[in-house]
């Protein structure tokens, strides 16, 4: 038996979407507003999802507080209220998409989570578009 546990978190931060190799003009026809050289900015939700077998001593598939505490330190303090092209090394060349933000996420939380235990991303840039990253 498998159970899932979520914690929320959240984050704001400033990005532009925009291709370097391409011209000015190619980045404002596919990104419109969104390849603004000014930036822009998002309240992010994110949603960090652990699967995994009930501990039968603890009762906990992974103990939330610790969960939390790895968030706040893999995640919040990386990317709150920065810009994540300028201050976020992972985007130096990588597009700050929804979907690019949530696998970097992903691969910052992989390592730390016991290898037993299933990781997923749920990545709200706006309240009604979000992406979901499993590793696949
Ligand atoms: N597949 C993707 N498409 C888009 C992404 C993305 O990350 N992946 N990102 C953007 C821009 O970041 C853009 O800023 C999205 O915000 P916005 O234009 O405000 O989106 P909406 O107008 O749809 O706002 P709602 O509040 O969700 O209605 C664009 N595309
Ligand atoms: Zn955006």
């Amino acid at each position: 038996m498998k159970v899932t546990v979520n914690r929320k978190a959240h984050f704001n931060a400033a990005h532009r979407l925009y291709n370097a190799e391409w011209t000015d003009a190619r980045n404002a026809t596919v990104f419109g507003k969104c390849a603004n050289p000014n930036y822009h900015g998002h309240n992010y939700e994110l949603i960090v999802s652990v699967k995994g077998e009930i501990h039968p001593e603890t009762g906990f598939v992974m103990d939330m507080k610790v969960l939390k505490k790895l968030i706040e330190k893999e995640i919040e303090e990386k990317f709150d209220h920065k810009n994540l092209n300028e201050e976020v090394e992972e985007f130096k060349d990588l597009n700050p998409t929804a979907e690019n933000i949530s696998v970097v996420i992903w691969n910052k939380l992989r390592s730390k989570i016991a290898d037993n235990l299933e990781l997923s991303i749920t990545l709200y840039e706006t309240p009604r578009n979000f992406v979901t990253y499993t590793g696949e």
